[in-house]
């Protein structure tokens, strides 16, 4: 691994890749070295707090909505910021990892936004993070197209209005070990955030645009916050006027669940509203209260949009947001196309039942995964919407959510069946197996997995084995017909380290956070060494 020294403080610990330099300029890594510098113990104290606040709950603090901001919650007098250029139409989100194909193909799916994602969608392999960063400087620019090796060109065509642009970095879990600031990794959200800000942000506004993003898995306020000073830090040092910056927040934790408007309140100058992350949502909730016989989940299919506690979920979100002036965005449905006709039908069917529900309950717009469901998620919010951009005087004055409207998971679906125990460790172990070779999206069975649902798999399994609903020696039987299989299919694939990763992760008595930090400094950096 070459070691240089491109920024003051910031080291860059990789190979030179293609056009990584147009990424890793000085002054880029500057920034990200000033934002590490000031914001870097902030995030390690938050990460802290995520640990306490575990242990809190899981030894049987009650979760409630906090006492100490009921002023917040009870002042009428505070809206977000109104929608900014490219942001008061956001009907259709179509979501995709930051690769070329991608980019050219959710440009021109007719989506009102793409929503870039350094995430759940992407494997964070240093390529996949650095290209990431030149596909959306280059689809900015339109210099995007590219010819496949069959001769296949893609090129972004000429809409009136493209797709608006929203990036989501990474985590604050996460790190990116190739980059290093006094001796750490840099956190990863910083790296992401911190590079495509520096590149894109007065290109964006140029265009008409805004440097907007997507914030994954907060916990509660006060990683909102941390996000709110590092917009005015960024802004100032760029001498980009504040506010300019918009973010919508992902609700996809159960703690966060709890601090909706105080979430909204802290980013309000740049608030964009929040989307309902569904699927790292049942993780989180999993996560947090698997030792619960009470929490016990049946099958992932058997939870959907409107069981009760998912339902309270979202009914709160769209209360919240439009109670302050916020968009209020759904959720992903993971069906994906299918070729046959009277299969593509049922998913089609599929998806706008569930985005139906969504649009009625007072949503603005919702996420899809692929191009070929664009038209439905469309069709079925213009039914809603007509000519309005949204549909923020629904105020949902009727929703009233309790912390047991939350919080009561019991009474949904029966117990696993042995047919769901088997799909979710074959779908941890082909999720980890893509992952691996840099991959992080992939269609399994006509369902996106992703890391999100990946975590869901995984911690199925450890929550089922905790409360002996499976036992050990069926879990390795089948993760040994699993991985037989894959390898049959897949005869060069990394499938020992995906069965490596799975039980790592799913077989410890202590339930490891995320499947994803360990896997990454394991598996993708040593590769990246390995490979320069
Ligand atoms: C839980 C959450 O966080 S959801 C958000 C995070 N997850 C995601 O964003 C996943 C988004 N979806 C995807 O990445 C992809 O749909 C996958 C990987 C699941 C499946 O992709 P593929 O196997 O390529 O699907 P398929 O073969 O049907 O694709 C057909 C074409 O549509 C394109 N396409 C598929 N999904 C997308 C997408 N989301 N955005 C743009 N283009 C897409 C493909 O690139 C392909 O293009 P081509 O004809 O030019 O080669
Ligand atoms: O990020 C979205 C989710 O469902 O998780
Ligand atoms: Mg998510």
């Amino acid at each position: 691994m070459s070691t240089t020294t491109l920024a003051q403080h910031v080291r860059v610990l990789a190979e030179p890749g293609d056009r990584h330099d147009e990424i890793l300029t000085p002054a880029a890594l500057d920034l990200v070295g000033r934002l590490a510098a000031e914001f870097g113990e902030c995030r390690e104290g938050l990460l802290k707090e995520r640990r306490r606040q575990a242990i809190r709950l899981a030894a049987g603090s009650p979760l409630e909505f906090p006492v100490v901001t009921s002023a917040v919650r009870d002042d009428p007098g505070w809206r977000v910021a109104p929608p900014a250029p490219g942001l008061a139409d956001r009907r259709v989100e179509i979501t995709g990892p930051p690769d070329r194909r991608t980019a050219v193909n959710a440009l021109n799916s007719g989506a009102s936004v793409w929503m870039a994602d350094f995430e759940d969608a992407t494997a964070p392999a240093w390529d996949n993070v650095i290209g990431g960063q030149l596909t959306l400087l280059d689809a900015i620019e339109r210099r995007v197209d590219f010819t496949t090796a069959d001769g296949t060109a893609h090129r972004l065509g000429d809409r009136d209005q493209p797709a608006t642009i929203v990036v989501r970095p990474r985590g604050w879990h996460l790190d990116e070990e190739h980059l290093e600031y006094g001796g750490r990794p840099v956190p990863a959200a910083l790296v992401d955030f911190g590079l495509y800000f520096f590149h894109c942000a007065q290109r964006q506004i140029d265009a008409g645009h805004g440097p907007y993003f997507s914030l994954p898995k907060l916990e509660n306020r006060y990683e909102a916050r941390l996000w709110h000073d590092i917009f005015v830090s960024a802004q100032e040092l760029l001498g980009i006027p504040r506010g300019t910056i918009r973010a919508t927040v992902l609700i996809e934790t159960i703690t966060a669940a709890f601090e909706m408007e105080e979430i909204l309140h802290e980013l309000r100058e740049h608030s964009a509203g929040l989307t309902a992350g569904r699927w790292d949502y049942l993780f989180s909730l999993i996560k947090t209260f698997g030792h619960r016989t009470d929490f016990l989940l049946p099958d992932r299919a058997e939870v959907t949009m409107t069981a009760p506690f998912m339902r309270a979920c979202t009914e709160l979100l769209v209360r919240t947001c439009h109670k302050r002036g916020a968009h209020a965005i759904g959720a992903m449905a993971a069906q994906m196309p299918a070729e046959d006709p009277a299969a593509n039908e049922a998913v089609l069917a599929a998806v706008r039942r569930d985005k139906e529900h969504e649009a009625e309950a007072g949503f603005d717009g919702s996420w899809v995964a692929h191009p070929g469901l664009v038209r439905v998620c469309r069709d079925v919010f213009d039914n809603v919407l007509g000519d309005r951009p949204h549909q923020l005087d629904r105020t949902r004055d009727d929703v009233e959510v309790t912390p047991a409207d939350l919080l009561s998971v019991r009474r949904v679906g029966g117990p696993p069946t042995p047919g769901g125990v088997r799909t979710n460790i074959a779908v941890a172990l082909g999720y980890f197996d893509a992952w691996l070779r840099g991959q992080g999206a992939v269609a399994i069975d006509g369902l996106m997995e992703d890391a999100a649902t990946a975590e869901i798999a995984r911690v199925q399994i450890w929550q089922w084995l905790r409360h002996r609903v499976i036992d050990r020696e069926t879990v390795l039987r089948i993760l040994d017909e699993e991985v037989a299989a894959l390898t049959a299919v897949r005869p060069w694939a990394p499938v020992e380290e995906a069965r490596a990763v799975f039980e790592r992760t799913t077989l410890a008595g202590e339930l490891p956070l995320f499947f994803t930090p360990d896997a990454y400094s394991r598996h993708l950096v040593r590769r990246a060494e390995a490979q320069a």
